[in-house]
């Protein structure tokens, strides 16, 4: 893939945590994407951004790193059970890739737990991994966040868990048909 270079991380208006550019570092990316130098500083500066990139330009990174460095930055730590961000993603596909992509980058971070909430798995399986390890970051498909919403007889008070909430992120959810309905 030819990523068109942007810029070196250390160029961005915001330092990003050390532990970041190392794993960036492992990773040999050394220059950002144009979506990722433009999106990363408005993020981190608690703008909403909406963006639109071409596929492989990168975007999957110019909304994990904020979100670590956002989480990073909260005055008040976050508890096991309160989610502090949520990727919302059409497919599970685009979930489980955007969650091992997140997996890497938190890696360097055990205070940050993270759950994947797809379907085609019980969702029972899903309350107790939620209810034993807890999930400061959630990435989602829409139909089983939203069974997930409706578990508190099983013991999920997820509704309670995104009170907590910083980072919202819609992803890939303009497609040519929302804009031409
Ligand atoms: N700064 C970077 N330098 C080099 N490679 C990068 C960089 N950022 C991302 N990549 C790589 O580029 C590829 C595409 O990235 P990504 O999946 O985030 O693109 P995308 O825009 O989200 O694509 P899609 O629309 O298909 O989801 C991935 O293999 C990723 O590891």
């Amino acid at each position: 893939m030819d990523n068109t270079t942007e810029g070196r991380w250390d160029s961005l208006p915001v330092k990003l945590n050390d532990a970041i550019l190392q794993t960036l570092d492992e990773l040999k990316f050394t220059h950002m994407t144009p979506v990722q130098a433009a999106c990363i500083p408005l993020f981190m500066s608690n703008k909403d951004v909406a963006a639109e990139a071409v596929t492989g330009s990168g975007k999957t990174l110019a909304f994990v790193i904020p979100i670590v460095e956002l989480l990073l930055k909260r005055e008040e730590k976050l508890k096991k059970m309160q989610v502090g961000a949520l990727v919302v993603t059409p497919t599970r596909e685009l979930a489980l890739q955007i969650s091992e992509v997140m997996e890497h980058f938190i890696q360097k971070f055990p205070q940050f737990t993270q759950i994947l909430l797809i379907g085609g798995t019980n969702p029972i399986d899903d309350v107790e991994k939620f209810k034993d390890q807890g999930a400061n970051i959630v990435i989602a498909t829409p139909g089983r966040l939203e069974d997930m919403f409706r578990r508190k007889a099983d013991g999920l008070d997820l509704a309670g868990s995104v009170r907590s909430l910083d980072v919202l992120v819609l992803d890939e959810f303009f497609c040519d048909c929302c804009k031409n309905p």
